[in-house]
Order: C-alpha cells, then sequence, then structure tokens
C-alpha cells in the first residue's frame, strides 16, 4: 500500500475513536475490533458489541493500579492488560476502570479477571494509537470484523507522525514584540493536522543559531498558568534569541509531553490529588515523555540549520536532535525564577527526568 492511503487509515481510525466509532488494529499477530472507552455509551456501546461480550483493554500501568497485571505471567513489563467481561460492566464502569482520576471519587468494584491476549502486538498498536488520538488508553475490544469498521494497520499507527511527511507550508514576516526582525515559517505533513511553527529572528548568518524547542503548552503560554514554567521560558527564549546574532524558536505542537491538552489536564487532576508529574502520566497509562524531537530536527533541516546553539535544561532535546542527525555545538541553560506552584514540577524534572536545574 503506498504511503499516502497508510497515512489515511490512521487518520481515519483517530477521528473514528474520538467519534465512539469502531476501529480495527491489525498487527502481524493478528487483529481486535475496539471502540474508545472514552467515547462509548449505552447506545454506542450495545451497537458495538450487542451481546455483551467485549472485554476492556488496558494499559499495563493501569493493570497494575489495579492489581491485575500479575495475574498473567508476562515477561514483558509493557504488556497491556485485558479484562474479561462481566455483566456488570457497563459503559460507566468501564470508564472507572479506564481513568485514574476517578479513583477517589469511585472506588472500584471487582474483581476484576485478566485474560490472556491472543494479539499483543495489536493491542499495544491499539494503545499507541490512544495516545495520538489524545484519548485514555482504554478500549472495548472483540475479536472478528465489523462492517463499519475503520481498518488501521500497526504499520500505518507508526507511520503516521513520522517527521520525514513535514514540509514548509508558507512563510511570512512576523514582528514580535522580542525583534521586530522575525520571519514565521509553518510546516505541515499531509495527513497529521498539527501544524509546527519556526520563528526565525534577526539576520541569518554562517554561526549556529541560538535555538529553543518549544513544546506547546496552552495553559503555560496562553492563560498565563503557574503550575510549570512554559510561558516565562517562552518568553525568555525569545529574548535570549532576539539578543543573539540570529536564532530559531520552533514552536512544536507536542501539547503535554505528547499526550495532548485532555490527558495532560487529566494529569493536572492526578496531581491535585497528590501524584507527581511523572506518576501521574504513568498512572494514565503514558510514557514518562512521548515527545519525538526528530520532528525538531526535521524542521531546521528544511530550513537549512544544521548545527545550533541550544537553549535547554534537557538532556533529552540535545541527544533527540543529534540522534536525528543536528549537530549540537552548545547547549545553554535556561533557569528561571519558581514560584509556590511549580516548585515541586521543577523539582520532579531535576530529580526525576535528568534536567539540568
Ligand atoms: N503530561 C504533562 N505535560 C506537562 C506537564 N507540565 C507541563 N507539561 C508539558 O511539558 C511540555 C514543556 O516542556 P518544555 O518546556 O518544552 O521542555 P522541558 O522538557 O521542560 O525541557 P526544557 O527545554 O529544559 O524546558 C509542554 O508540552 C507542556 O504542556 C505535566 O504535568 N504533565
Ligand atoms: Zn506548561
Amino acid at each position: 500500500m503506498n504511503r499516502r492511503a497508510i497515512g489515511r487509515d490512521a487518520a481515519r481510525a483517530i477521528d473514528a475513536l474520538r467519534r465512539g466509532w469502531a476501529v480495527r488494529v491489525s498487527a502481524a499477530d493478528g487483529a481486535l475490533r475496539l471502540m474508545a472507552v472514552e467515547g462509548a455509551d449505552a447506545v454506542t456501546l450495545a451497537d458495538f458489541d450487542p451481546a455483551g461480550k467485549a472485554d476492556i483493554l488496558i494499559s499495563a500501568a493501569r493493570g497494575q493500579t489495579l492489581k491485575l497485571a500479575n495475574q498473567i505471567a508476562a515477561a514483558d513489563p509493557d504488556m497491556p492488560v485485558l479484562i474479561a467481561r462481566a455483566p456488570w460492566i457497563d459503559a460507566d464502569v468501564a470508564t472507572a476502570i479506564s481513568d485514574p482520576v476517578l479513583d477517589l471519587a469511585s472506588p472500584l468494584k471487582g474483581p476484576f479477571q485478566a485474560r490472556t491476549l491472543t494479539a499483543p502486538l495489536a493491542a499495544k498498536a491499539a494503545l499507541r494509537l490512544a495516545r495520538l488520538a489524545g484519548i485514555l488508553p482504554a478500549y472495548f475490544a472483540l475479536d472478528g470484523e465489523g462492517d463499519r469498521d475503520v481498518d488501521v494497520s500497526a504499520d500505518a499507527i507508526d507511520a503516521y507522525d513520522d517527521a520525514v511527511h513535514l514540509a514548509i507550508a508558507t512563510r511570512a514576516s512576523l514582528p514580535v514584540s522580542a525583534s521586530e526582525s522575525a520571519e514565521i515559517i509553518a510546516f505541515r505533513s499531509p495527513d497529521e493536522p498539527r501544524e509546527h511553527v519556526a520563528l526565525i529572528v534577526g539576520k541569518r548568518d554562517s554561526s549556529p543559531p541560538v535555538v529553543r524547542l518549544h513544546s506547546e503548552c496552552l495553559t503555560g503560554d496562553v492563560l498565563g498558568s503557574l503550575k510549570c514554567d512554559c510561558g516565562p521560558q517562552l518568553h525568555e527564549a525569545l529574548h535570549q534569541i532576539a539578543d543573539a546574532p540570529w536564532g530559531v524558536l520552533l514552536y512544536l505542537r507536542q501539547e503535554g509531553r505528547g499526550i495532548g491538552l485532555v490527558n495532560k489536564l487529566r494529569a493536572y487532576a492526578m496531581q491535585d490529588q497528590g501524584f507527581d508529574t511523572v506518576d501521574a502520566n504513568v498512572r494514565l497509562g503514558f510514557a514518562i515523555d512521548a515527545r519525538d524531537f526528530s520532528v525538531a530536527a526535521r524542521m531546521l533541516d528544511l530550513i537549512g540549520v544544521r548545527s545550533v546553539r541550544l537553549l535547554t535544561n534537557n538532556p533529552q532535546k540535545v541527544a533527540g536532535l543529534e540522534a536525528a542527525g543536528i549537530s549540537v555545538a552548545e547547549r545553554l541553560p535556561i533557569i528561571l525564577p519558581t514560584n509556590p506552584h511549580n516548585e515541586r514540577y521543577l523539582a520532579t524534572k531535576r530529580d526525576r527526568t535528568g534536567h539540568q536545574l
């Protein structure tokens, strides 16, 4: 199948999951028919699963919280968990099973019984698809085929946000408060709707530009959230770039370290209950950091930048760019005063995710 057709499959599947429609995920070991727990209600569920037989597929981490992971002798700690359907598991109970934010408000009934997965590769691909769709990683799962299922392969899921498809869409001058001499460049890829942008500030010369990779943070960038350091970092970075001979700010649409706005806000709700930013992500069933910095490398490549002076405290950004072929000539720290609301977040970054703070 050609690349465009593969990309369309993943785009359709993401759209379907968010609307509560059925998707069939296939991999080398078999296939699963799935409906997102997040998109299901009594009516859509009865349509998908008239016999009430669909099991519930959840992440390994959620299985661990529910003390289910060790019911199955899985050598792989990332193996998703399949909960056998019982008559009392309806859409509301499935939501309580899936969403750790609700654990305090609705202590779970149980007991739950784990079942062996017949298509673990398809199950893992389904969980990767949940992250791309920005939904909770939890599904009603059936075997077989359905007339109206949207079909997607594990390969299509993995190719979906591949940076090689990114291209420059347009460019224009954009005076900003940090510098009147700036140009904005927008990037698009054929299937993925998120548009990344670069702001080139100052007059380009042969020296490596000062570069900031900024991951989108609606709450911090726009609303002035005090829970993180994103807003102040964004403005400080623009000023440091404006003070340099020239520089580039990449605004990457990687909200919530790549899990999307809704899931980030779920992580915030977990933080309201006492979990730190790392444990909140893990308990939701996601990686601690789901970002792929090869998209930033591709953007730099497209604008002809091969070597950078990188403004960051995060060694993973340095490693991610270098692995994708961009040389990091220098790392420049970006350290700002804390406030009482982000002290713990910054301490967690220092102590648990290797930030050099
Ligand atoms: N999942 C999740 N994402 C968060 C949380 N707090 C902030 N973020 C996201 O984290 C990203 C901010 O990361 P950056 O400031 O670009 O990078 P960094 O890893 O902190 O590294 P630096 O370059 O040193 O700032 C944004 O996408 C935010 O939306 C949180 O508690 N949970
Ligand atoms: Zn933020």
